[in-house]
Formats: C-alpha cells, sequence, structure tokens
C-alpha cells in the first residue's frame, strides 16, 4: 500500500538533507499545484458514487449536483463576506474529515485528535508561516486561530502517537509508520510541503481506490476525463466567482488554493461522511 507515498517521502527527505531550498518562493508554487492537481481530483467521484448509493434518475442526480455546487458556491462567498468564521468552518471539518481516514479507530475522540494533528503538526512547527497564510486567507485577526491550535498541538500529537500505536497493533502497520512519518515531516518541512505529501499521497488515494473499487464499471477514459473535468470545472468555478466579488482579494496563489479546496471540501465532506455512514450500517 502507498508506493507511491514512499518513493514521494524518501525524495523529499533526500532533497532537505542535499540542502535544496525547500522554503523558497518557487518549492511553495510547486507544492501548491501538486496539491490541486493531485488532491483536487478525488472529490470528483463524489456524485457517480452518491448516483450509486441510492438509485437516482436524471432528476434527482440535477438535483444533488446542483446542491453540491450551491454549498461550494456558499463557502466561497463565506471567504470573501466572512473570511474569520470561514476559516474556522474549513479547520474543523477538516480535522474531522482527514480523521475519517483513522476508521481503525472505535474512537471518534481519537479519529477527531488524528486529524487535528495534521493541522497541529506545521503550527507548531512552522508558526510563523502557519499564521502568515491564515491571514493571507482571512485577517489579521486569523493569528489567534493559529495560536490555539499551537496551544493544543502538543496533547494533539501526543493522543496521536498513541493512536499511531493502537493503528499498528490492529494490523494497519502500513498507514501506522505511513502517518508516523509525515506527522514528523509535517512538522519539519514548510507546511504547504508537508500538507501537499499527506494530501495527495495519504488522504487522496484512500478515496480514489474506495471510489475506483466501487465505480469499477467506469472506464479508464470516463474515470480520467471525471476527475480531470470536475477539477477544471472547480477552478474555472472559483476564478468566475472572484471576478465577481466587489472586494477581490489579494493575489496569494497558495492561500487561494486553499481557499478553492476548503470551498469544495465542504460539500465533498457532507457527502463522503454520509457515504461512509451508510456503508457501514
Ligand atoms: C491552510 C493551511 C493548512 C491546512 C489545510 C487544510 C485544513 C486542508 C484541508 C483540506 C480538506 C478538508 C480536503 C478534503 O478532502 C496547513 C496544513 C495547516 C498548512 C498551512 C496552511
Ligand atoms: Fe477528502
Amino acid at each position: 500500500m502507498y508506493p507511491a507515498y514512499w518513493v514521494a517521502a524518501v525524495t523529499v527527505v533526500a532533497a532537505t538533507l542535499r540542502g535544496s531550498p525547500m522554503g523558497q518562493p518557487a518549492a511553495i508554487t510547486a507544492a501548491t499545484v501538486l496539491f490541486v492537481a493531485g488532491g483536487l481530483p478525488h472529490g470528483a467521484y463524489d456524485l457517480a458514487l452518491f448516483r450509486r448509493a441510492i438509485a437516482l434518475d436524471r432528476y434527482g442526480i440535477t438535483l444533488a449536483a446542483s446542491c453540491y455546487v450551491a454549498v461550494a458556491a456558499l463557502m466561497a462567498i463565506m471567504w470573501m463576506i466572512m473570511p474569520l468564521a470561514a476559516l474556522i468552518l474549513f479547520l474543523a471539518v477538516a480535522a474531522v474529515h482527514f480523521g475519517e481516514d483513522w476508521d481503525m479507530l472505535d474512537e471518534p475522540l481519537l479519529r477527531l485528535a488524528a486529524g487535528l494533528a495534521v493541522i497541529a503538526a506545521p503550527a507548531i512547527g512552522h508558526r510563523a508561516d502557519v499564521s502568515r497564510l491564515f491571514v493571507a486567507m482571512s485577517d489579521g485577526r486569523a493569528t489567534f486561530v493559529a495560536q490555539i491550535i499551537v496551544a493544543a498541538a502538543p496533547v494533539t500529537l501526543m493522543v496521536t502517537a498513541v493512536s499511531i500505536g493502537i493503528a499498528w497493533r490492529s494490523g494497519n502497520r502500513q498507514w501506522a509508520s505511513a502517518m508516523a512519518l509525515c506527522l514528523a515531516l509535517l512538522l519539519i518541512l514548510p507546511p504547504v510541503v508537508g500538507f501537499a505529501l499527506f494530501f495527495v499521497f495519504l488522504h487522496s488515494p484512500r478515496h480514489l481506490s474506495q471510489a475506483r473499487a466501487t465505480l469499477g464499471d467506469m472506464t479508464p477514459a470516463q474515470w480520467l476525463s471525471t476527475g480531470v473535468l470536475l477539477s477544471g470545472a472547480a477552478i474555472i468555478g472559483w476564478w468566475a466567482l472572484q471576478g465577481l466579488s466587489p472586494a477581490p482579494m489579494a493575489w496569494n496563489m497558495t492561500a487561494q488554493a486553499f481557499q478553492l479546496l476548503a470551498s469544495v471540501a465542504m460539500p465533498h465532506f457532507l457527502l463522503s461522511h454520509w457515504l461512509a455512514k451508510r456503508l457501514h450500517q
């Protein structure tokens, strides 16, 4: 499992040891492009999965797709008119959603801590960078959000160390060791690089392999075009909404990429949460 993750992790560790400037703008831009191109498509199959879960007619699927787009658009508008609330909502949803990767943990609080650890590790390892990104996505009050996460980080990470032990002993050794290394790298590497590694090589592949298994009757061409077209539509939709905004945001590519991700993450979270619950019934 996760062979690409190990290759990617070894590559960034080797690059760091060789003294490659991973915190430079070029590396951050590359990591941003990577997490958008490699991470965004994992939500592209949500509606196809939904259609599979409850047999929908044409009308039903149009309605579901409209709701999906509406929730994402509401979140995008929220970034424009109440960015602090949007940031807090985004981080809370992300912690729950990343916690769902830990399905071997029975205790919801342990899953939540493990999801939060992905945010807490870069926040405590690179306080200034994370704070600056939060402010770029929101406003000056976001430094306070970063401070709260830093304060919660030690407990979050210690609890997650215990969860890694539980995962290991329950036979999920690949996941336990992959996450142990990933959290260490999230602490050490520049935040966007560490996040890209987690998001593209650990979180997304879990969704993608589950989706591929469920949607086995899609041809490779259908599968690829769904991923490319819907991800592209999300990026274009984001740009279009930006253009309509009365007060356009300052241009910070990484901050905008996270805001786009957050916008599509809302319906993605609601749908995948619902699907996972249905599956475990
Ligand atoms: C903004 C930001 C961070 C948080 C990113 C999050 C929370 C992403 C969530 C994505 C989701 C929920 C995708 C769904 O599939 C980090 C990593 C602390 C690094 C600094 C900047
Ligand atoms: Fe996801």
